[in-house]
């Protein structure tokens, strides 16, 4: 069965002064129709420029140098740039962290969203205003009649991120691309932002990959997962699967940068190190400088991405995979870690959007 996604062997280059920064490396995924697909990891990990490779988005001196990104069975890379619009304004809607950014100043927020329906579903006028308000009230904007007439800059932070949402389902769309949509927003915000999201994807039957450094954000939200790490997908896996029993020690270490309800931290407890040099990235497995189980192998060998059961190569099919030598060669010392949970973030507040 084809996926509505399928990104194969996708590798994306940006040609620098400093040197050649290879920023996603021979990665794979898949996302199916109407489930919500988390793509997480540090920043510099290569998750926007993965997510922007599939909107056709990527500028010089960014190169993509190889690879297929299948969009229901066709190739988005050898699309021609108008055909590419199409699909991005049709088919694929997208979210940015920087909402405001997303708005163009100098229109009415609900105007832009009505020349969207306008141009990309042919409406007329009057009946594409009508829409427009109609998801302006959908995504929680209250009087939206009134609303449709304001500028982004009198929307808060919060409401320019309902209307950009309004904007990517206008058209109807079978994919959201979203790439941190809450991160420039307070916590409360984002909670309200997140379960609108949640909910829009379930009503309009869309599929959502959604980009976020923050496993809590994906727990809470998604189907399935995908952990980056220096431009390559580390583990994919189901997401009770991926929060209850992760297979790669970077995973296991990003749980334990969750903020867990109740225990008194208001910090993120991060990985100790740094992330590694884009342009001349660790030999081995790139994550084996900061991993407290690496053993001499690990400096060596690149693990591939297998089935962590039988350590055969992950194919797009697979729905559990991870890229760590344990689960081909065998670590001497093992993956020593065990994973304590406590809830997930499910108490999500609620309230009146107007607060934002
Ligand atoms: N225009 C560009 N020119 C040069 N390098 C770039 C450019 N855009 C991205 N990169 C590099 O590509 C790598 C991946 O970046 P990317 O933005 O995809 O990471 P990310 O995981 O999305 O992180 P963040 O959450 O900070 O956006 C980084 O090393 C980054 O420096």
């Amino acid at each position: 069965m084809t996926a509505l996604l399928e990104v194969e062997d996708l590798t994306v280059r940006f040609h620098t002064d400093e040197g050649v920064v290879t920023a996603v490396d021979d990665l794979s995924y898949r996302v199916e129709a109407a489930e919500t697909f988390g793509v997480v990891g540090e920043s510099g990990a290569g998750k926007s420029v993965a997510a922007r490779s599939v909107l056709g988005l990527i500028d010089r001196p960014g190169r993509i140098e190889r690879g297929e990104v299948r969009f229901k069975g066709e190739d988005l890379l050898s699309m021609d740039e108008s055909a590419l619009r199409s699909v991005r304004g049709d088919e694929i809607g997208m979210v940015f962290q920087d909402a405001r950014a997303a708005l163009n100043p100098v229109y009415a927020v609900g105007e832009q969203i009505a020349e969207t329906i306008e141009h990309h579903m042919g409406y007329d006028p009057a009946a594409a205003k009508t829409r427009a308000i109609r998801l302006l009230d959908r995504v929680g904007i209250a009087d939206p009649e009134a609303r449709y007439s304001e500028y982004p800059h009198e929307f808060s932070g919060g409401m320019c991120q309902r209307a950009t949402i309004a904007m990517a389902l206008s058209c109807e769309p079978d994919l959201i691309v979203a790439d941190e949509p809450t991160t420039a927003l307070d916590v409360t915000v984002e909670a309200r932002i997140l379960e609108l999201l949640d909910e829009l994807a379930d009503e309009f039957d869309v599929a959502v990959q959604l980009i976020t450094h923050d496993l809590g954000v994906i727990a809470g939200t998604c189907d399935r997962a995908m952990v980056m790490y220096a431009g390559e997908a580390v583990e994919t896996a189901p997401i009770e699967d991926l929060y209850y029993d992760p297979k790669h020690p970077y995973t296991a270490g990003l749980m334990s940068a969750i903020p867990r309800i109740g225990d008194g931290r208001d910090r993120l407890r991060t990985i100790p190190g740094t992330t590694p040099d884009p342009v001349d990235p660790p030999s081995g497995c790139r994550f084996h400088p900061r991993c407290p189980f690496a053993e001499e192998a690990c400096t060596r060998t690149h693990p591939s991405l297998v089935d962590p059961e039988t350590g055969e190569a992950a194919t797009l099919d697979d729905d559990r995979a991870a890229a760590c030598l344990e689960y081909t060669e065998g670590l001497s010392g093992g993956l020593d870690y065990s994973v304590e949970v406590e809830e997930p973030r499910d108490e999500r507040a609620g309230g009146d959007p107007a607060d934002e």
